[in-house]
């Protein structure tokens, strides 16, 4: 039995989302790029390669990985590139997107014939967070004015637009991308390609994926584009769970379960987005708060329900783990980074990652 902590990918449930994807792009006419920022786990790449279209990245690290892990178009995008990154992420990649047009015209020359892009920032998007809000007021991502866009049209192939964050509501999505056309037409009119980022929710049972291709194929013969999308989320949501071990319980007014894990230090998100994750069942009697093993006393993945007590020993599954997390898994509290590992789809397990002190001393200096 692998050692917990570890994160447990779930070859079946990825194979859904997977398919799903797969639908869109045959029905859509887009091309689905995998965001590495979400999930980058490249043991499963190859797995995955049949169903997407390739990568985009956030940095030059990703973009590396992008090209050389997964293959297919590999999308560069950063929010700033630094002058001593841009000869690798040129080498790595099939297109380049600037984040501004002084970035585009800092290196644009190096570019060359690469296809380059410019983020276009509407002003306008679906988020609850503002903390994710692409669009929130005063935001650095994108440029937003159509004349100073209309004045370098001529050096740009496409543009991408992020500004989708978790909206499973398909009207929504359209009626933004409505807007989007109202004000950015013309621009629209004069590119190859346009990117609509990620944050839709379309993997998820009950999205209008039928209207979803529909919308996005008018959209793409409107202005004579090919369209990309950029699913992170949508494509590991309910795909991994992180496993863990009850360390120690307790009773302080409701029962507490201590685990062998933490969320600041693998599931980072559920405290910067106020969240908790699924566990346990529906119709346990023994109810649990499931708390980290660090010194942070917020440290709470949530609660849930149980048919038993819980004692030492035991082992729970944290659900919806994939996103999110194992890039952004540190070492705070010097707490073990869990272990990667695959559940195929004919029920066996294997590690591909573990982790141990050498890689904590050797994380520091
Ligand atoms: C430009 C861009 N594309 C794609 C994504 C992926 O978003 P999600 O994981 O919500 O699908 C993000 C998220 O930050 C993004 O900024
Ligand atoms: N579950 C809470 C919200 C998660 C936000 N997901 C990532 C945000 C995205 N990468 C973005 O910044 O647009």
């Amino acid at each position: 039995m692998i050692q917990t902590p570890y994160y447990l990918i779930d070859q079946s449930a990825l194979l859904k989302n997977l398919q799903v994807i797969d639908y869109v792009r045959k029905n859509s006419g887009a091309k689905l790029l995998l965001a590495l920022k979400c999930f980058a786990t490249w043991s499963v790449f190859d797995f995955m390669k049949p169903y997407m279209d390739g990568t985009t990245s956030s940095s030059l690290y990703e973009v590396k990985l992008g090209y050389q892990k997964f293959g297919g178009e590999t999308h560069a995008y950063s929010v700033a590139f630094a002058d001593h990154e841009i000869d690798e992420v040129l080498a790595n990649s099939d297109k380049i997107i600037f984040n501004s047009i002084s970035q585009l015209e800092r290196f644009e020359a190096k570019a060359g014939n690469k296809p380059k892009g410019l983020r276009l920032n509407p002003g306008i998007s679906s988020s609850s967070f503002d903390l994710a809000d692409p669009a929130r007021q005063f935001s650095r991502l994108g440029e937003g004015n159509p004349e100073r866009i209309l004045a370098i049209i001529d050096r740009l192939d496409g543009v991408m637009i992020h500004n989708n964050c978790e909206n499973a509501d398909f009207a929504r999505f359209d009626d933004l991308l409505t807007q989007v056309e109202a004000r950015y037409g013309a621009i629209l009119h004069r590119l190859k390609w346009v990117s609509l980022g990620g944050g839709i929710s379309f993997t998820k049972p009950g999205y209008e994926l039928d209207k979803f291709c529909e919308r996005l194929r008018q959209f793409a013969q409107t202005y004579g584009v090919q369209v990309y999308l950029e699913p992170g989320e949508a494509t590991v949501r309910y795909t991994t769970t992180l496993e863990v071990s009850v360390l120690d319980t307790a009773f302080n007014g409701k029962h507490l379960a201590i685990v062998d894990s933490s969320t600041e230090a693998h599931m980072l998100d559920l405290l910067i987005y106020r969240e908790t994750a699924p566990i346990g069942n529906e119709t346990g009697e023994h109810r649990y708060q499931i708390c980290g093993k660090t010194c942070l006393a917020g440290d709470i993945f949530g609660e849930g329900n149980f048919d038993v007590p819980l004692q030492v020993g035991d082992r729970l599954s944290i659900g919806d783990a994939g996103g999110y997390t194992m890039v952004k898994k540190n070492w705070f509290n010097g707490v073990n980074m869990p272990a990667i590992a695959i559940k195929e789809p004919d029920g066996s397990i294997r590690a591909v990652r573990e982790f141990g002190y050498d890689d904590y001393v050797s994380s520091l200096s």
